[in-house]
């Protein structure tokens, strides 16, 4: 791309290219607080959270990820937000090539994992996995560019994936640099796949484009380029738009026969809490806190 920049030129060229990415989506965006390592908007129910590595096609580190943590508990805890997009910015302002994700930064990877400022070896980004899992709204993996290693495994966990018609390219590589995730990113993938097709993208790890995984089942719709945000967009205000109870409801239902008994448990946690909204339950509480009798016997036993 022309001469060598200076890093200043760089971070100029990355600030204008993410100006006109947040402006693609028609959401005026605000941010929530300035990160080293992401960038984290809301608007309009709407959380959006990226990746702002691009220089390294948005490869994290453990300071990455705790900030990926922070944000996304923030969007879990407002209850004015209904859908999170998880993306990437770029193009990278060195060689214009974009990036969802890279994975763990490799140069940072020590001994028994990625190594914080602390110099403690960490793989937080599973906790972020949980996260995505997890929580009760639904995240959408908005994929620009490259979604590899680590970086693939995370658009897997999403609950959708949105890919960049001519940029988004999929790859697994962790078996090129000996790692390997054997939970969501290979398991629940095989369930997206097939078991041969999962295998395959693991054990060879070719590129894939969107369309392939458009086929394949990973990627739920392939949109041009340009209006990648404007259509992520447009697909979160339609699932705000809807109850949010039954979404979330839904959401853990598709996850509990993966889930096991924490699937189990996070389903059987909502229940309780419709439960605890009925006269039946506010009368099993107020018969305690009152030192009666609780009078079950006003309620039907539902057929
Ligand atoms: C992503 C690529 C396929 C892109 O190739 P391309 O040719 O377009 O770009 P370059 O290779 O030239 O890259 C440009 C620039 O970025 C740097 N970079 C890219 N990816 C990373 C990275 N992951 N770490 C560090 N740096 C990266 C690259 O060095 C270039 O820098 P320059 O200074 O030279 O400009 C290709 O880049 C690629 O294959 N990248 C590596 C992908 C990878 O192997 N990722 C790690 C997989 S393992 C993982 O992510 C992982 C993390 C965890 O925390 C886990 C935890 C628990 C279980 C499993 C885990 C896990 O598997």
């Amino acid at each position: 791309m022309g001469e060598p920049q200076t890093n200043e030129q760089l971070a100029e060229i990355a600030a204008q290219n993410l100006e006109k990415l947040l402006a693609s989506s028609g959401i005026a965006w605000q941010q929530v607080k300035a990160y080293s390592d992401i960038t984290y908007h809301k608007g309009e129910g709407i959380a959006r959270i990226a990746f702002n590595r691009p220089e390294v096609r948005n490869a994290f580190r453990p300071q990455t990820i705790d900030q990926m943590i922070e944000a996304f508990r923030d969007a879990w805890m407002d209850g004015s937000i209904g859908t999170v997009l998880l993306t990437g910015n770029g193009p990278s302002p060195k060689d214009g090539v974009y990036a969802f994700c890279s994975g763990g930064d490799q140069r940072v990877r020590g001994h028994a994992g990625y190594v914080d400022d602390t110099g403690l070896a960490r793989l937080n980004v599973l906790e972020l996995q949980r996260i995505i899992r997890f929580m009760p709204k639904v995240v959408m993996a908005v994929v620009p560019g490259w979604a590899v290693g680590g970086g693939h495994s995370l658009h897997v966990v999403c609950d959708l994936t949105l890919a960049s018609k001519e940029h988004a390219k999929f790859k697994q590589t962790d078996p090129d640099v000996a790692s390997f995730d054997a939970g969501y990113g290979s398991a629940y993938l095989a369930r997206q796949v097939g078991q041969k097709r999962a295998r395959e993208l693991f054990f060879l790890g070719k590129v894939y484009s969107a369309e392939e995984a458009f086929q394949m089942g990973m990627v739920n719709a392939v949109v041009p380029h340009d209006e990648l945000e404007k259509v992520a967009c447009e697909w979160a205000k339609t699932i705000n738009s809807k109850s949010p109870t039954a979404i979330k409801m839904l959401k853990y239902a598709f996850n509990l026969i993966d889930d096991g008994l924490v699937g189990q448990q996070i389903f059987a946690g909502e229940t309780t809490r419709l439960a605890y909204m009925t006269d039946e339950a506010r009368e099993g509480r107020d018969a305690f806190v009152e030192k009666r009798r609780p009078e079950f016997e006003k309620f039907p036993r539902w057929p």
